[in-house]
């Protein structure tokens, strides 16, 4: 038996909601941004195998690449049910930037675990493999945030509810809106991103997070996209953030002046999202972004729309 998963990346905070919104994004030109882990049965033991562009970026000893850690952290949780793991091959294709903003380790680790809960025939249920997907991210980050491991799974833009049995749910969505991801080339680690943020905040920032994040979700549910565009602020990371990002402000300040809705740090950067209302709108703003914000050869510039399905098997 032979399988193979895609792990699309994700845009986690959009602005307004710092560790409980994140949303599974997909290039409009059909290409695959993410990674893909194929699981193959074997005779005995365990394998893994990395292949892929940003291969070279992994950490050098396999057992600290997180789909290792996936492999194990499974295993242990599947023995605790009475069931053995079985003889199994993991191939990792890292197609995605290490530290850009966009999920990476999460497609990793997303991909991984859904492969090899197929593969067992589906042993945990979606909130139990996210709880994990959840476990694996905080040993990467610092701590456990599911904004980017959850609309990388379950798709489409993601609300950490955190409560009642569910890690997140599905918030409806603009989803004629266009994305616009441009991811510079250079590497901002997320864990380094979190520690430089402030332990408090004022009490005005707080109301203001608050406002910003119900007038938000509320638009989305009642459909006002002005409304959702312009709650789009952050008050809680982007301050401390922006300095990390090449010519942050000059660059967010332009994409608006060519028609964006709303413009942010995507994650803990320095990938830059901006979102247009239509196709012409993106792509002079997907224009600008390789113009003035690529930093070398590596950066990017996709337009993107919000990707539903989340993680799925590949032909
Ligand atoms: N399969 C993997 N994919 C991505 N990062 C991995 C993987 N395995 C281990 N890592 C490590 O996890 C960290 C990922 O960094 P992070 O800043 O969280 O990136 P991202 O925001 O892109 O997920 C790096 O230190 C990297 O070496
Ligand atoms: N909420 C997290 C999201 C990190 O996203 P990443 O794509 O940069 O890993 C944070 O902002 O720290």
């Amino acid at each position: 038996m032979s399988l193979r998963i895609y792990a699309p990346a994700s845009s986690a905070n959009v602005s307004v909601g710092f560790d409980t919104l994140g949303a599974a994004i997909s290039p409009i030109d059909g290409s695959l941004l993410g990674d893909v882990v194929q699981i193959d049965e074997i005779a005995n033991g365990f394998e893994l195998e990395s292949v892929g562009y940003f291969v070279r970026k992994l950490p050098k000893e396999p057992q600290k690449n997180i789909v290792y850690q996936a492999y194990v952290l499974f295993s242990e949780r599947l023995k605790l049910r009475g069931i053995g793991v079985k003889p199994l091959r993991l191939t990792l294709e890292k197609n995605m930037p290490i530290g850009s903003g966009l999920g990476s380790s999460a497609c990793s680790i997303v991909a991984a675990l859904v492969a090899l809960n197929r593969f067992h025939d589906e042993p945990f249920s979606k909130m139990e493999l996210l709880e994990m997907m959840g476990e694996l991210e905080g040993r990467i980050s610092g701590s456990i945030h599911y904004d980017n491991v959850a609309p990388c799974y379950l798709g489409g833009l993601q609300l950490m509810v955190e409560s009642l049995g569910n890690i997140s749910q599905t918030l409806p969505f603009f989803d004629h809106w266009y994305w616009v991801l441009a991811y510079p080339g250079i590497e901002v680690s997320t864990a380094e991103a979190r520690a430089i943020l402030p332990k408090s905040y004022t009490r005005k920032d707080v109301i203001d997070h608050g406002r910003h994040l119900g007038s938000f979700v509320h638009a989305c549910h009642t459909h006002q996209e002005a409304l959702a565009a312009m709650m789009m602020q952050d008050v809680i990371a982007e301050p401390y953030r922006a300095a990390l990002l090449p010519n942050f402000a000059e660059v967010k300040q332009a994409t608006r002046d060519l028609g964006a809705l709303a413009c942010g740090i995507s994650g803990s950067g320095p990938t830059m999202f901006a979102i247009a209302p239509d196709l012409q709108t993106a792509t002079k703003v997907a224009k600008y972004l390789e113009q003035h914000y690529l930093q070398n050869n590596e950066g990017f510039v996709h337009i993107c729309k919000v990707d539903n399905q989340g993680a799925r098997a590949l032909d």
